[in-house]
């Protein structure tokens, strides 16, 4: 390389370690049997195995401007499905006047390919949302609830009280069926409309729906305000009225810190993530929220920590280029960018 000017020493250099794979991981191996999150720990007290909950197409697709065709969202949630991902959120049965973006929760949910072992949640409000999503084939659903009463009222139109009825009905109707329910609580770092949330708040209404019967509870920072110091705050309030293993955290990367957050939460014992295929997204109620923090780079995050998620980082990155392409958008994974640019993917 004598002549060669360091720069370019440099770039030389990054691509040679992109291709052994060091950073970007070799394709992982599904883990033996599905663990149980957090099941096990390694030496360093981090999770062996970590859940990874892709939300992209509803979370991200929410969002969107546009109305995306549905065969387009089939065909992401197809792809997706061929990365070694447990979970894939589908979309919404919520109204179509207040969000006409998941207006075809029928059409995708009845025209995606189900893989065996992954699982295809859908948000549902409501009784009315449940029941439209059992006809449509969901064979499990998510209420989502909030630790702010502005939240609630601006998100489903009721207060947190209000709320917590309607949801106690659905996992009524749910549990009679078989049929799992998550549930979400908005705003656990912070609210777009009344700013702090207390730790103490988003225990309580966490607790409210693990009682109710909904199996894992997802803490999401909406906006994206949260640090790892609010996050470890929220997380021992909550870890004091929930099982550790029932806990997932939702980050928005509003504030970029949504890795570091997510960090500080596995480091707690958490090994459930919720993330976005080229971190899509945000929220229709909080206005200025960026996407989730992206699938691609919590992957990547994971790889690095010798932590197993079963994921194969290459085809999410690819499931990332179909959607951005369709989009006509540029992708917000660091690691897509920084891949795609040294032309590690083509
Ligand atoms: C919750 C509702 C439906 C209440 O909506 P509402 O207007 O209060 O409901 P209503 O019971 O008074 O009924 C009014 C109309 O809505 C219909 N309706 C009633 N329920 C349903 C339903 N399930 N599906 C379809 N239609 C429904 C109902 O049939 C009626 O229709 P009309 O007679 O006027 O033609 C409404 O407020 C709504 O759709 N809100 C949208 C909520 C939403 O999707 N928000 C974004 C997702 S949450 C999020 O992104 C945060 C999260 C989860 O990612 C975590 C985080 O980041 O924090």
């Amino acid at each position: 390389m004598g002549t060669v000017p360091s720069a370019l020493k440099h770039c030389l250099s990054y691509q040679h370690l992109l291709k052994e794979q060091l950073w970007i991981g070799e394709p992982a191996a599904p883990p033996p049997a599905a663990p149980h999150p957090g099941q096990e720990s390694q030496e360093s007290g981090l999770p062996e195995y970590i859940k990874i909950v892709e939300v992209g197409p509803r979370d991200g697709l929410q969002n969107e401007k546009v109305i995306i065709p549905t065969d387009i969202k089939i065909e992401l949630i197809n792809r997706l499905s061929k990365t070694g991902l447990p979970a894939i959120e589908v979309t919404s049965f919520v109204s179509s006047k207040w969000v006409p973006q998941m207006a075809d929760h029928k059409e995708v949910m009845r025209g995606i390919e189900r893989h065996p072992g992954v699982q295809y949640p859908v948000l549902t409000p409501n009784l009315q949302g449940f029941h439209s999503a059992i006809a449509a084939g969901a064979t499990e659903v998510s209420v989502f609830g909030a630790a702010s009463e502005s939240f609630s009222k601006m998100n489903i139109n009721c207060s947190i009280e209000e709320s917590i009825g309607k949801f106690e009905e659905v996992a009524k109707s749910a549990r009679n069926m078989n049929i799992p329910v998550r549930g979400y609580v908005s705003c656990a770092l912070g609210c777009p409309y009344e700013g702090k949330i207390t730790p103490a708040k988003v225990a309580e209404v966490s607790k409210r729906l693990y009682s109710m019967g909904c199996y894992e509870i997802s803490l999401g920072d909406t906006i994206g305000v949260g640090t790892p110091g609010s996050m470890k705050r929220m997380l021992e309030a909550v870890m004091k009225e929930i099982p550790l293993s029932a806990l997932a955290v939702h980050c928005h990367d509003t504030y970029g810190q949504a890795l570091a957050n997510i960090l500080t939460a596995i480091q707690m014992g958490v090994a459930v993530v919720d993330s976005s295929v080229a971190g899509l997204g945000g929220c229709p109620y909080a206005r200025g929220a960026t996407g989730n923090v992206a699938t691609e780079d919590v992957i990547y995050m994971l790889n690095g920590l010798g932590i197993n998620t079963g994921v194969n980082l290459y085809t999410v990155m690819e499931a990332g280029n179909f959607i951005c392409t369709a989009l006509n958008k540029k992708t917000n994974s660091k690691v897509a960018q920084a891949s795609f640019n040294t032309g590690t993917i083509s």
